[in-house]
């Protein structure tokens, strides 16, 4: 069993220690979106992040010594729509299956490309989930690059539940990638996972420690991934291999501008 993580006030000392010590930069600091950054909405297309957290981003990125990140189960498509970021933002996509970074003149982009067999698994996988949303008040399914998920935020508590289990039964039948995350069930052509997309993304830019918040179970992943000296913050409720944990999104912008004010000094 996991020690229950340290709260804000320690996140905040660590983070002001990482920031005076020059042999822990670049500091990687990667943010998950829903959830942690944006606030969780019954409309996924109404989700944007906090006014003063898009201020921090922005603050942040203009420091030496620190690369930003977001990594997040959404669509590259609609995180390019959604997130407000800086340029030189990585970003990635479809839980690490999609991958970009943001520049003045638009996203740089690496293109996810499907075989025929997973682009044939994937229109089966879309018909079969709106068969299991088909007659349920309030559950809908959400078509991605490589994935479907099948949404029951809106749907009466039984009725979600029942969805959930046909869409996780689907998914062992059709020999699929499963995420069940915060009132979703994903389902995908192109197993992927947050945390070796992240480590792939440290690796790549040398960064000695990472700074990863999440609030949903698949920000497990990313947790599990990352070692004892990164810093790993569980966001709200729940169960975590995280070290800190915090209450809320704003919670999390508070710790960011935290340390935008604090990375110079
Ligand atoms: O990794 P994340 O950035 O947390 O993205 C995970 C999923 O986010 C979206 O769904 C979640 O947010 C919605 C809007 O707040 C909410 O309605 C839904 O219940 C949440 O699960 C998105 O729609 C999914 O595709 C992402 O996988």
């Amino acid at each position: 069993m996991n020690a229950e993580p340290r709260d804000a006030r320690a996140l905040t000392d660590r983070l002001h220690a990482l920031a005076a010590d020059a042999d822990a930069h670049p500091l990687l600091v990667a943010l998950d979106f829903d959830g942690t950054l944006a606030p969780l909405q019954d409309d996924p297309s109404a989700s944007r992040i906090l006014p003063a957290g898009v201020d921090a981003l922005a603050t942040l990125a203009g420091h030496a010594g620190l690369e930003l990140a977001l990594v997040s189960g959404r669509s590259m498509a609609d995180l390019q729509a959604l997130a407000q970021v800086p340029a030189g933002t990585f970003l990635i996509g479809s839980h690490g299956a999609e991958r970009a970074r943001v520049t003045t003149f638009g996203l740089d982009r690496d293109v996810v490309e499907l075989t025929h067999a997973q682009a044939d698994r994937l229109a089966a996988l879309g018909a079969r989930a709106a068969a299991v949303a088909r007659g349920r008040d309030g559950v809908w399914v959400e078509t991605k690059p490589t994935a479907v998920v099948v949404h029951t935020r809106l749907a009466e508590p039984d009725v979600g539940a029942e969805a959930e289990a046909q869409a996780l039964a689907l998914g062992t039948e059709l020999g699929c990638g499963t995420l069940h995350g915060k009132d979703v069930v994903e389902l995908t052509v192109l197993p992927a996972d947050k945390g070796t997309a992240l480590q792939a993304l440290r690796g790549e830019l040398g960064a000695p420690v990472v700074l990863y918040a999440g609030d949903d179970v698949t920000d497990e992943h990313a947790f599990a991934a990352l070692g004892a000296t990164d810093v790993t913050v569980k966001v709200g409720a729940g169960q975590t291999a995280a070290a800190y944990r915090v209450g809320s999104p704003d919670a999390v912008v508070a710790v960011l501008a935290d340390l935008a004010a604090t990375w110079d000094r």
